[in-house]
């Protein structure tokens, strides 16, 4: 039998090459790759249409449409979308330094300081999701991913949805150990105050390193979270305690709101504002005083490329979330 060629020419889809697989889920699997011309690494998301039932399908097609409209520092930016008639293709920026959950489990929790940046990044990533009228309903620490610099990108919004304060939303969602009472009773829910309520646990969980409700089996969980009672270690200061207390409050129009957790004493230090960093794409070139559009220097990169000007403005005014789009948003972000 003769031996199989080591294979020569890479996995290819589109202009990146695949490198390695980076995550698998039911329905999606995640390979690092790297764009050809561009060199930039990004984490492509490959999801199989035929195995997705309606509902799921909905489910992705929200998510790239929710994914499409945010642009913040510290959420996941969407660089490309391909499909096929069998498979579609998100290229999303590569979060190199995996999940924040794996980062707790190894340094077992966090110094407050620590968690304190963390949780400002993902407040303000809450915060820019919620005046865009999207909720995010499966916030963990599992979905808090890290870049190079251990800056927060959320990840995931598969369960994400809009809503409209006053209308009320009530699918179940997110993971148990991070729901809220108002989830597990079945009932109506605004957004907003969803969030809060995992928002309050994964503070816990970045201070403390384990969940305040937990349980052998989902009727003990539902039990602790309808009784709102959890055990704040001694060397917790009381600043912390006091936020976290007034995040995990289980009447949810009793919750801080965005507002109120950023104004909030322990959330009060001035490393935590120095510490939001502003990426390049989001800080436009000053040029003689007028804003320009888009950034000139990385226009002029493409069409040294032999990439014609016009085509790429067209693709850029019309979001398209192309080849184009994407070369040009790969280079704005290196
Ligand atoms: C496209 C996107 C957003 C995505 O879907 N995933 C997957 C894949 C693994 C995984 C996870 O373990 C937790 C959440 C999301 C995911 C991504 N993972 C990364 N980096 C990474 C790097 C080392 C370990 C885990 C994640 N960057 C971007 C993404």
């Amino acid at each position: 039998m003769v031996m199989a060629e080591p294979r020569r020419c890479p996995i290819r889809i589109g202009f990146y090459d695949v490198i390695r697989t980076i995550g698998k889920g039911n329905f999606a699997v995640v390979k690092l790759a790297r764009h050809r011309i561009t060199k930039t690494e990004v984490a492509i998301k490959i999801i199989e249409k035929s195995h997705l039932d309606q509902s799921n399908l909905k489910k992705i097609y929200r998510e790239i449409q929710i994914l499409k409209l945010l642009r913040h520092q510290h959420i996941m930016k969407l660089y490309q979308v391909m499909e096929t008639s069998t498979t579609i293709y998100l290229v999303c920026e590569y979060a190199s330094h995996g999940e924040v959950f794996d980062f707790i489990t190894q340094e077992e929790r966090l110094p407050e300081p620590k968690a304190r940046r963390m949780f400002y990044q993902v407040l303000s990533a809450i915060e820019y999701c919620h005046k865009n009228n999207v909720v995010h309903r499966d916030l963990k620490a599992e979905n808090l991913l890290l870049d190079g610099n251990d800056n927060i990108k959320l990840a995931d919004f598969g369960f994400g949805n809009f809503f409209q304060s006053g209308q009320n939303l009530n699918t179940w969602c997110g993971s148990p150990p991070y729901a809220a009472p108002e989830v597990f009773e079945g009932k109506l829910y605004e957004g907003p105050q969803l969030d809060v309520w995992s928002l309050g646990i994964v503070l816990y969980v970045l201070v403390c390193g384990t969940f305040p409700f937990d349980g052998s089996n989902l009727a003990t969980l539902k039990e602790r979270v309808l009784a709102g009672r959890f055990r704040i270690p001694y060397w917790m200061s009381g600043d912390c305690e006091n936020l976290i207390r007034r995040m995990l409050v289980v009447n949810p129009k009793k919750r801080l709101t965005i507002n109120q957790i950023k104004k909030h004493k322990w959330m009060q230090t001035f490393a935590v504002k120095a510490e939001v960093t502003m990426t390049k794409s989001d800080t436009t070139h000053l040029t003689g005083g007028h804003f320009p559009e888009f950034n000139e220097h990385v226009l002029k990169l493409m069409q040294g490329m032999g990439i014609g000007r016009s085509k790429t403005l067209e693709s850029l005014r019309k979001s398209s979330y192309d080849h184009l789009y994407a070369i040009y948003h790969l280079l704005v972000d290196r």
